[in-house]
């Protein structure tokens, strides 16, 4: 394919970062450039030569800046055809445009700004820019158009390789950039517009935060083997501005390619054991924890986890809200075989210890930050299901007593652990709970009731003492049985969000075994 050096590029951008040094480096490459209002004031003010648009359109920019590129000149200069369209470019004194450099006004972050006006979400749709991205990517054949600040110094770099011209393959790429933008950029305005619908229609009606239609962008971060199953091809994708710590952001410093079930598993491993303040382990087999503990350090944390489900934890999940250091990662690998080791950071000699065992995947996070308000989103065949992430958190003071004893302090202590564990177990959950430490998971039941006999048979079989425990219970209690059951287990204390037409039941079955029962208001499904 012919190599076409970039004459001339147009340089159009609301954030203007890198931007100079980027149109210092063309202008050194003898590469005329266009720029509109305030990206040419810029370049001007730093010494580079730059043509306003409007002196080469030889048309103002209008409407404060509605219509600033969309001109024949700069269309026609985007979208000719090489090679086909010069003919009509000199009828209509239109030069080619080789090169075109832009981002978009800032839409997410006016209306992200509490109270944003909509005439201000207005505004801040950008129409000139989109239209030369599309124009260019279009184009892409001939002409290169860069939206990313990121892609400045290897666009240069590769100019100075090859004459001033860059290749098919980058142009390509670059223009698969381009429309993942303009789509982004669109479907983030389709969301906002179609959030406030109701309320457009009938300003005294509360916006919707559903849209009428939800469109959202992930980007790939990695193919995967298989999928849940080997029969099952799969990728993984991720939030590109996602940036609390997760499985999405986690770095992987050693280990085999993470699969499928590896990254469902580490979420809930990573997501549960960030619901603790002191140093604690969670330790994850088939999404559910099956070894949960706080300690005085996460050596303590890790030893007491493992200890509730040893059979379980075998290729378990491990996370930490600690730093992982030397001596856990010992006892890790000469105790267990794990498939995943993340924590929020590692020390070297962590690492070297866990490098001994290669296939072990080890992530680091970096540190906790507050919890994103993001949306949930289950596939069902043929549509999505859309929610608010399960965020309710659980203090002392929501706590309602509502047996005639009182928890003790310990009790207290070990029923809000056990509540920030139940969170994370798939539905019907049961934990017991002692001294912060789980005893017996019952998972993934259809009855209460069974989950209740899973948690027992669970503690029972690695010889863990029932007696003395509490219990959370995801959700209320339909009938007294599983009451009884807890207290004929030795089971002292339980923490249930009530609400059950026979909550008069179950309390004067608590208080029949003078057992403490706290409800929490708040139900903890998880499907
Ligand atoms: N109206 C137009 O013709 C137009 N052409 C380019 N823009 C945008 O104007 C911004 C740059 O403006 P300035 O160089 O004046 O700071 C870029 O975000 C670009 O996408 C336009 N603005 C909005 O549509």
């Amino acid at each position: 394919m012919t190599r076409r050096p970039i004459r001339r590029a147009l340089l159009s951008v609301s954030d203007k970062t890198g931007i100079v040094e980027f149109a210092r480096a063309l202008a050194a490459q003898q590469v005329e450039i266009l720029s509109t209002g305030g990206t040419a004031k810029l370049l001007a003010e730093q010494g580079i030569k730059v043509i306003e648009v409007s002196d080469y359109t030889g048309h103002p920019e209008i409407m404060d800046g509605r219509v600033k590129t969309l001109h024949p000149k700069i269309h026609g200069g985007i979208l000719a055809r090489r090679g086909i369209d010069e003919a009509v470019m000199a009828d209509n004194s239109i030069g080619p445009i080789d090169l075109v450099v832009v981002n978009l006004y800032p839409f997410a972050s006016t209306v992200a700004k509490a109270g944003c006006a909509l005439e201000d979400a207005i505004e801040n749709i950008d129409i000139g820019g989109p239209t030369m991205v599309r124009a260019a990517a279009k184009n892409h054949k001939d002409v290169t158009i860069v939206v990313n600040a990121k892609d400045y110094s290897s666009v240069i770099a590769e100019m100075q390789a090859n004459g001033g011209a860059t290749s098919h393959t980058t142009r390509f790429s670059l223009a698969i950039s381009a429309f993942e933008h303009t789509a982004q950029y669109d479907g983030m305005i389709a969301n906002y517009f179609g959030a406030m619908l109701p309320a457009y229609n009938a300003p005294t009606e509360p916006a919707n935060k559903f849209p009428r239609t939800f469109n959202s962008q992930f980007v790939k971060k990695q193919d995967l083997r298989y999928g849940e199953n080997s029969h099952q091809s799969a990728a993984f994708y991720v939030q590109d501005n996602a940036t609390e710590a997760s499985v999405s952001t986690a770095k992987q410093l050693q280990g085999k390619a993470l699969s499928y079930n590896n990254i469902a598993d580490t979420d809930a491993a990573l997501e549960c054991v960030k619901e603790f303040a002191e140093p604690a382990c969670v330790i994850v087999k088939h999404a559910n924890p099956c070894g949960v503990a706080i300690g005085d350090s996460i050596l303590a944390a890790y030893n007491r986890a493992y200890q509730t489900d040893p059979t379980s934890a075998f290729g378990g999940i491990i996370a930490f809200n600690r730093q992982l250091d030397e001596t856990t990662a010992q006892e890790i690998v000469s105790r267990q075989f794990v498939e995943v080791i993340i924590a929020p950071s590692a020390t070297d000699a962590a690492v070297a210890v866990i490098s001994t065992k290669p296939n072990v995947r080890l992530l680091v996070c970096g540190e906790f930050s507050a919890a994103a308000p993001t949306v949930d989103i289950k596939q069902v065949n043929g549509g999505i299901l859309l929610q608010d992430r399960d965020q309710a958190k659980i203090t002392e003071a929501d706590l309602k007593v509502v047996t005639k004893r009182q928890p003790t302090e310990q009790e207290l202590t070990d029923l809000l652990f056990c509540w920030k564990v139940a969170k994370f177990v798939k539905s019907n959950a049961i934990v017991y709970v002692k001294d912060s430490m789980t005893i017996g998971v019952g998972a993934g039941q259809m009855s209460r009731v069974y989950s209740a006999k899973v948690a027992g048979i669970k503690a029972a079989d690695e010889q863990l003492e029932v007696k003395g425990s509490v219990m959370a219970s995801d959700a209320f209690f339909p009938f007294r049985d599983g009451i009884d059951a807890a207290a004929a287990a030795g089971i002292t204390a339980v923490i249930q969000p009530g609400g059950s037409m026979r909550d008069v039941e179950v309390i004067a079955a608590a208080d029949e075994h003078n057992l403490a029962m706290v409800f929490t208001g708040v139900r903890h499904f998880r499907h």
